[in-house]
């Protein structure tokens, strides 16, 4: 059966690669291709949207999506835990069990390396997070950060809050779940991220380096064609690749 995907940002650079994606599937095909001048109509008919535009459009092209019924993959960043809390009351509301895949990070390698830290929290009362992106980035902290920090915060639920000292101090970065979270924005790289794990005598460093846009190729085709068959709101990939991680539900 074929897959018909709407692109919300297609002109942009993770629309373009959404769209020779979906041109050489053979099990996908190109339903809609909006940019920032589309009617959000354009989204309805189609079995599954992607939506990569701009942390302030994607509120709007969430809502859209959810009220037409069709299942959307956000790979837009910018989304606090409280607005996609409000999505999920929204499909509540509005009896719509479509899914709505949140998707923070859609490389594979980035998705292990929050994992792992997850896995490595609570044996470590000291964690800090710096992600360094591209200096056209808009959003800080990262969406990958702002997950990462979740993931860690949920699987410290036993161990307790991180030791994060002098976190009044605006250069001790923004605190999320606890975490404190540094953000670079610099000519030079695409995307990057590491967690510094520190205990007696000892740091444990967990990194990830985004080098090409090539990265992002299996997860945005691997959410493609699961979000159709999924329901209600989901954050990462990490369920779709059978993680499960401390502290969150099975
Ligand atoms: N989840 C992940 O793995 C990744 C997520 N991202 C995120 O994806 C998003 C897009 O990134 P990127 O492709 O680099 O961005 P670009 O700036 O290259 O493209 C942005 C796209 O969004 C459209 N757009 C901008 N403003 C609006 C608006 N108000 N309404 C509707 N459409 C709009 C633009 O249309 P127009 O041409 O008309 O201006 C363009 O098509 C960002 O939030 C980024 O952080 C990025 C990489 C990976
Ligand atoms: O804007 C980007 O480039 C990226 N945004 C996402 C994020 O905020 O984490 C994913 C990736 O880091 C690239």
């Amino acid at each position: 059966m074929t897959i018909r995907v709407a692109v919300a940002g297609a002109t942009g650079k993770m629309g373009r690669l959404a769209l020779e994606l979906i041109e050489e599937a053979d099990d996908l095909e190109l339903h809609a291709a909006l940019d920032s001048r589309s009617s959000l109509s354009e989204l309805e008919g189609a079995d599954v949207a992607l939506d990569v535009t701009h942390p302030a459009a994607s509120g709007a092209i969430v809502e859209h999506a959810a009220h037409a019924g069709v299942p959307i993959v956000v790979g837009t960043s910018g989304w606090s835990a409280e607005r996609i809390a409000e999505i999920g009351h929204l499909l509540r509301d509005r009896h719509e069990s479509r899914a709505v895949l949140f998707v923070p990070n859609f490389s594979i390698g980035s998705v292990l390396g929050s994992a792992f830290a997850a896995f490595a929290a609570p044996y470590f009362d000291s964690i800090e997070i710096v992600e360094a992106h591209h200096a056209g980035k808009v959003d800080s902290p990262s969406g990958t950060a702002v997950r990462t920090a979740e993931l860690i915060g949920a699987a410290r639920a036993d161990a307790g809050p991180v030791s994060a000292p002098h976190a009044d101090q605006r250069a001790r970065g923004q605190l999320v779940s606890g975490v404190p979270v540094h953000s670079l924005r610099m000519s030079g790289l695409l995307a990057e991220q590491r967690v510094v794990l520190g205990g007696d005598g000892e740091t444990l460093t967990i990194g990830h380096s985004t080098i090409s846009s090539a990265a992002y190729e299996a997860g945005i085709l691997l959410a493609l064609r699961r979000a159709p068959a999924m329901q209600g709101v989901t954050v990462g990939l990490d369920a779709l690749l059978g993680l499960h991680l401390p502290g969150t539900p099975r």
